[in-house]
């Protein structure tokens, strides 16, 4: 397995690799632990993966936040999300770029819903890749149906881009290489 970790102005970026399964964390130490969590579903062991398994373990490691992906969720989502709210974490969908947004309404519908959505503008896997503006398509239909949901986009996200997802109804971004590449500039 490897882990990478990484501390920028007091934020930590947690990636842990092992077995084609790649788990994100993401960590900031802005007033209370926050971490996010995503199981990522990039390898060929993706449709093995069971979300489930990983909840009980974040929530001990202090997770606030646990999204998981809709693809490898669809026959227990509601347990999930029960799961992650009796543990004290704050439930999150999120889809890849070929998944229709409409797959998410059961959910953000339910009597015992998820409390954010994070939808892909790129395909899961790593950072450094082209933002997909087609995605906006889904954060508008998403904005249009939920006006107080939490929408979040990960993927190319910059300075180029972030207007193109904010004016579409996002209001909560992942980043990674234009922090990163700002950052080796800066130390130039
Ligand atoms: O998790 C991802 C892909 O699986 C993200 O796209 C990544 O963490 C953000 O990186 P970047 O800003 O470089 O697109």
């Amino acid at each position: 397995m490897i882990v990478i970790l990484v501390l920028i102005s007091g934020s930590i970026y947690a990636i842990l690799c092992f077995c084609g399964l790649n788990l994100y964390l993401k960590i900031s130490t802005c007033g209370r632990a926050l971490v996010d969590f995503a199981v990522l579903t990039l390898s060929k062991y993706g449709n093995q993966i069971h979300c489930l398994d990983y909840v009980e373990a974040l929530a001990k490691a202090g997770a606030s936040g646990f999204t998981f992906h809709i693809e490898v969720s669809k026959d227990n989502w509601r347990e999930l999300i029960q799961s992650i709210k009796t543990k004290g974490m704050r439930p999150g969908v999120s889809l890849k770029p070929g998944t229709p947004i409409e797959e998410v309404y059961a959910l953000v519908e339910d009597e015992n819903p998820v409390e954010m959505v994070l939808i892909m503008t790129v395909e899961p896997g790593f950072g450094g890749q082209k933002f997909m503006p087609e995605m906006m398509d889904k954060v508008r239909a998403l904005r249009k149906k939920y006006p107080s949901l939490d929408i979040e986009v990960d993927g190319g996200l910059g300075p180029s881009t972030i207007e193109m997802a904010a004016s579409a109804g996002a209001n909560c971004i992942v980043a990674g290489s234009s922090i990163f590449e700002l950052q080796s500039r800066l130390k130039l």
